[in-house]
């Protein structure tokens, strides 16, 4: 074998002992790690008034920077790039780096909120096809890897743009600072859309569920449901408060069943025993395969 072929081999059989050492100890912490909050109930989740700075802040930046005219370029740009070719499991691990700046009920990685999602699923004898929609549905978190302007485009919940700003969104009030607040078009009840057009007719605040749904809807064999799920779960304004009615369409209310029946999961399942992802692969991997090919474009 040439001596830099030889090299590169020998270096490569080293990281990825080392590798395998780190997963061997992260394998034990995850076992070890019995801090999980189980006495913390439903009314606790998604306390925005009581929320720290961080929360506070990102919402701030969210509301002011979430304007049409960006989302216009943001699915410009969506569709004229390549990012990552790789498979699922990867991309969860890829992930892992990143802390939600949104989301006061944890501050776990990313893959550990994935896994309890998808075991909450599993414990309760839900499909196989619902188990793995709550094993990728933040994957499009990914976008903040792949050069986004910060976290405000990828994470927390979402709101219809181009038309008014719904006063049930969390923070409301932050919705002034938005160039479209004061748009005579934006801010009108309908702003640009049609009474009744479907909420796949309605620009959603760009970030991690539109991306995610574009890059599944034709790369899975999941079902109708599974897409909704992914597309409206950060749309708290929608499922939770009941905004956006006089948008909707005969099938939107189909899929507002569907989201409705995933939020627990994804939601409470925060507060749940920690998981071990080494442990659970196996398992997750043969789901994916039934669901997805083995490299996807992301
Ligand atoms: O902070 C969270 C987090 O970013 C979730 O991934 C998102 O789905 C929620 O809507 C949001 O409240
Ligand atoms: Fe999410
Ligand atoms: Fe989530």
């Amino acid at each position: 074998m040439p001596t830099v072929v030889a090299e590169t081999a020998r270096a490569f059989d080293a990281t990825s002992d080392a590798i395998d050492d780190v997963n061997a100890l992260k394998g034990q912490l995850w076992n070890s790690n019995s801090e999980f909050d189980a006495s913390k109930d439903k009314t606790q989740f998604r306390q925005y008034e009581d929320a720290c700075d961080r929360v506070k802040n990102f919402y701030k930046e969210q509301h002011e920077k979430q304007t049409v005219e960006f989302n216009i370029k943001a699915r410009v740009d969506y569709k004229s790039k390549k990012r990552a070719h790789m498979g699922v499991w990867q991309a969860m691990e890829m992930l892992d780096t990143l802390v939600d700046e949104s989301d006061p009920d944890t501050e776990l990685s990313q893959i550990e909120h994935l896994l309890q999602t998808a075991e909450a699923m599993r414990r309760d004898g839900k499909p196989e096809w619902m188990q793995v929609t709550g094993l990728v549905h933040d994957l499009g978190k990914l976008l903040f890897l792949f050069g986004s302007e910060g976290q405000w485009d990828v994470v927390g919940d979402t709101f219809v743009v181009g038309c008014k700003f719904s006063e049930k969104i969390i923070y409301p009030d932050t919705f002034a600072a938005n160039p479209d607040s004061a748009d005579p078009v934006y801010s009108s009840e309908y702003g640009i859309y049609q009474p009744q057009c479907g909420l796949e007719n309605v620009m959603l605040s760009w970030g991690h569920d539109e991306y995610l749904y574009h890059v599944l809807k034709d790369q899975s064999t999941l079902p109708e449901e599974a897409l909704a799920m992914i597309r409206y779960h950060s749309f708290y304004p929608w499922h939770r408060e009941g905004a956006y009615k006089h948008l909707m369409n005969g099938n939107d209310f189909k899929h507002l069943e569907a989201v409705k029946a995933f939020n627990p999961y994804d939601l409470y399942s925060k507060s749940d025993e920690r998981c071990d992802p080494a442990k659970l692969r196996p398992y997750y991997e043969k789901l994916i395969a039934r669901f997805f090919p083995p490299q996807l474009d992301w």
